[in-house]
């Protein structure tokens, strides 16, 4: 019988440490060295539209489009301090800051980082408002909050999600936005994101994803509101080989959580 658990509860006692270390001043480590030499031997495919990072190319107007249905304003990333967490090649970061936002991008992998600096460099129109920094986000000491942080397919990937999402949450300014895009813990999404996408189909490098770390888009919304934040929507988002594209629920599209590939919007009070 599959052990049902929430990586996100307090009492829940993860493979590495009880989470109830997290309780403490001290916050646990977040970065996973398997994960991230993964992501080291992708870098230098990061900007290759059709390599290996293709699904995070295609996924980009996306996320873009739900942020701004969230933000809900005319330019609803101009002018923002944003801060881009996992931001790997800086696909997304690159993205915002064409759209205007000052965008700070962090990494655990220094080779994907490297990328990231080097292909922003090579624009005059952007770089100068992005700025990459190398390291786990629990050792960075920012003088500022962000209007908006984003975390997009970065959370399945970490140890210690709760401490992970606890730093996240402390760089987010009053009333700004925490965005997520992630994998819920389901059999659906184990037999598409896993078996399908990294097996068969080969859309996704194999290796990348490890089911027992996917969380349930039920369990972020507890895990915000328990912190007395606001959870602004959560949307399925499905990918159409057929189509090479990411389709994005509707608002209310569905009474049902995301079973597969889902963004959550939350906000600071
Ligand atoms: C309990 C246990 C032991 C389970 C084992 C699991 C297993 C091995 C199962 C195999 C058994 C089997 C053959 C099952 C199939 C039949 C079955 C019983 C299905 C039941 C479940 C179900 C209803 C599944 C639905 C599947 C379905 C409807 C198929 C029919 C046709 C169809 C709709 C096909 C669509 C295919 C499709 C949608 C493919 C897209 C796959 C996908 C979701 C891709 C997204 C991947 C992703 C996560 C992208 C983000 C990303 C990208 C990258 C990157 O580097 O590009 C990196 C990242 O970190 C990312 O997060
Ligand atoms: C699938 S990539 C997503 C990249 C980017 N967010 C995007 O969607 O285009 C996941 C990224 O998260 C980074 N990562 C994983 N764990 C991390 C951690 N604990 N702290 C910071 N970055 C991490 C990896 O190095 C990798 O670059
Ligand atoms: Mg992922």
């Amino acid at each position: 019988m599959m052990m049902k658990y929430n990586l996100l509860r307090s009492g829940y006692k993860s493979f590495e440490r009880g989470l109830l270390g997290s309780l403490s001043q001290q916050r646990n480590h977040t970065v996973s060295n398997q994960e991230i030499q993964h992501f080291d031997a992708l870098a230098k495919t990061w900007w290759d539209w059709d390599g290996e990072s293709r699904l995070l190319h295609l996924m980009n107007p996306t996320r873009i489009d739900f942020m701004s249905q969230i933000i809900r304003e005319k330019t609803p990333f101009a002018g923002k301090q944003v801060l881009d967490i996992g931001c790997g090649g800086g696909i997304l970061s690159e993205s915002m800051a064409r759209l205007g936002a000052n965008v700070t991008g962090v990494d655990a992998s220094k080779k994907a980082l490297d990328v990231a600096k080097d292909h922003s460099e090579k624009d005059p129109k952007i770089r100068d408002r992005l700025k990459y920094i190398h390291g786990p986000i629990e050792k960075q000491n920012f003088d500022k909050q962000f209007n908006i942080v984003t975390c997009m397919e970065v959370v399945e990937h970490v140890t210690n999600p709760r401490d992970f999402l606890e730093s996240l949450m402390n760089l987010v300014k009053p009333n700004g936005y925490l965005m997520l895009s992630t994998i819920s813990r389901t059999f659906m999404a184990r037999v598409l994101t896993i078996f399908l996408a990294e097996k068969v189909l080969g859309i996704v490098p194999d290796g990348t994803h490890d089911y027992q770390k996917y969380i349930r888009p039920e369990e972020l919304a507890e895990f915000f509101r328990e912190h007395h934040w606001k959870v602004n929507d959560v949307r399925g988002v499905m990918y159409h080989p057929l189509q090479s594209k990411w389709i994005l629920a509707k608002p209310g599209d569905s009474c049902l959580p995301p079973l597969c590939n889902y963004m959550l919007s939350a906000q600071k009070p």
